[in-house]
């Protein structure tokens, strides 16, 4: 039997379970098909949880910042106690997410979903055919394609780790690798970053980048940069990585933090003739495929846009808005992206390296790391690059490396798409001493 709806939603995560929530508010027929957990990477095995752990990093590089400023004594991380202290988080996402989704009137088939020749959705036994569907099904992690490819484990492994061994590679120096690097070292691993050329965090400016670099390493993380590993082997109870110019790392864990790629191989695209390619699923300025009764949104859409939740979030938006009748095509504000750690690399609108030696704009560079903010808890690095528009007087750019880059990150995101004036920024009265309150000694 054919089970009807005005809209059916391919994946369960951030975007797909927001944008049903948003329909059922429109009154339509809904139907979500989620094959994993639902409530997606985010919640389960991407951003949340990471941060978690990300509190055993924050907590012990603070003590140890403070050392004979105040603070006397060092902790430890208990990895299988903050594992627990993650999980308690973690474990109901999945079953609370998909009862609010039923609650709410959505019919949820925990079930890989694939659409058949005639267009329906064929979800387990069920048969499902609507007006419009919706492909949001996100992306996995990448393995690099070499000989002993099987050993590698993922950030999603990662995220699960019951012990944690006393030797971890990441092999790829981008978000993930970098970000779970810090959390395992802070575990009290050794920790190696590997990174096939000179440019790991490709996205951010290459200077802030070796600041990092050089932090990780004085902290004792093994950062190898222009090393590709090419075989993997087990050795006993070691696994030895191998690559050109006679690289061999002997390891207890290794992770491919290589990048990802998209869920669109198994869900029957060519039967239905929407287009892909390596990156995803493509779409035009409404989210629409190339088969016009089918959308896509969120990490699975082939774009080069950074691929993060409030994207997701924000392109769920917009269908909701199309689905009640909207026509405007899809335009995106700018997107601030941020490498979690101790310091926290973030960045947002016109790169600085764009700016630099350009009249048209000021390259403001500052080094905060003696400001009274960074000196309370002792930070060992802060510093913030901004890009002003000399015509207009409006930041247009940013990117800050510090602990706390997230707060600022965000003022200069609202100030770039508030095309707020420096001079009316600095004429509102706000709390201090605080982040937000430095941002007039930044421009
Ligand atoms: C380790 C890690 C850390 C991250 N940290 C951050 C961060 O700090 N900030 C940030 O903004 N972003 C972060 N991200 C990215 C963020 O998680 C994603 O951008 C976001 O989850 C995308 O949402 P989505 O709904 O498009 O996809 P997802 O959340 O991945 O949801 C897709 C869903 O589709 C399901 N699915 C796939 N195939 C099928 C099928 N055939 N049938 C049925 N269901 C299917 C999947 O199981 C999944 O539940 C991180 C990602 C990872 C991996
Ligand atoms: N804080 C955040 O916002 C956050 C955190 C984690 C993940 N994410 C999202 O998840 C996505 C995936 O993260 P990611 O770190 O896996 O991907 P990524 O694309 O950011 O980084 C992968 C890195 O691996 C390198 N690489 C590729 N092949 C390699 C090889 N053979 N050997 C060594 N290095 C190699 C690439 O050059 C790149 O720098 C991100 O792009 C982002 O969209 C966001």
């Amino acid at each position: 039997m054919v089970e009807k709806y005005d809209v059916v939603i391919l994946g369960g995560g951030v975007a797909g379970g927001s944008l049903a929530h948003a329909l059922r508010r429109q009154k339509k027929t809904v139907a979500v098909v989620e094959n994993n957990l639902f409530g997606g990477t985010c919640p389960n095995r991407g951003c949340d949880p990471k941060k978690i752990l990300l509190a055993g990093l924050e907590v012990t590089q603070t003590v140890a910042d403070m050392q004979g400023n105040g603070i006397s004594g060092h902790v430890e991380v208990n990895w299988p106690d903050l594992m627990r202290h993650k999980r308690q988080y973690t474990d109901p996402i999945s079953h609370a997410t998909q009862h609010s989704l039923e609650a709410d009137g959505i019919d949820t088939f925990h079930e890989s979903g694939q659409f058949n020749q005639e267009g329906q959705l064929q979800a387990g036994d069920h048969l499902l055919e609507a007006d419009n569907y919706v492909i949001a099904t996100g992306q996995r992690p990448r393995r690099l394609d070499i000989p002993g490819k099987e050993y590698f484990k993922t950030s999603t492994d990662f995220l699960n780790l019951n012990e944690m061994p006393k030797d971890v590679t990441f092999i790829g120096g981008g978000y993930i690798g970098f970000e779970l690097a810090g959390i395992a070292h802070a575990a009290g691993a050794k920790v190696h970053l590997i990174h096939h050329n000179d440019h790991p965090l490709k996205q951010f400016d290459p200077q802030l980048v070796k600041e990092v670099i050089g932090h990780l390493e004085d902290e004792g993380i093994d950062v190898q940069l222009n090393k590709s590993v090419t075989q993997i082997a087990k050795i006993g109870e070691q696994y030895v990585l191998s690559g050109e110019d006679n690289f061999k790392l002997p390891t207890d864990m290794v992770f491919c933090t290589s990048g990802r790629i998209p869920n669109i191989d198994t869900i029957g695209l060519d039967q239905v003739g929407v287009d892909y390619d390596d990156h995803g699923v493509k779409v035009n300025d409404y989210l629409q495929t190339t088969n016009d009764k089918i959308f896509a949104m969120g990490d699975v859409v082939s774009t080069k846009r950074p691929k993060l939740t409030p994207v997701a979030g924000y392109e769920a938006g917009y269908l909701a808005d199309y689905f009640a009748g909207s026509r405007d095509q899809i335009t995106f504000k700018s997107i601030p992206t941020l490498v979690f750690g101790q310091p926290s690399l973030a960045r947002v609108g016109l790169p600085s390296s764009i700016a630099n030696g350009d009249d048209h704009y000021l390259l403001i560079s500052n080094d905060m790391t003696g400001w009274y903010s960074y000196h309370r808890l002792n930070e060992p690095l802060a510093k913030a690059k901004v890009v002003v528009d000399r015509e207009n007087g409006t930041v247009v750019g940013a990117t800050v490396l510090s602990n706390h880059a997230d707060y600022l990150i965000n003022i200069f995101t609202l100030m770039i798409d508030q095309r707020m004036k420096i001079d009316d920024f600095n004429k509102e009265i706000l709390a201090y001493p605080s982040l937000a309150s430095d941002v007039t000694y930044l421009v």
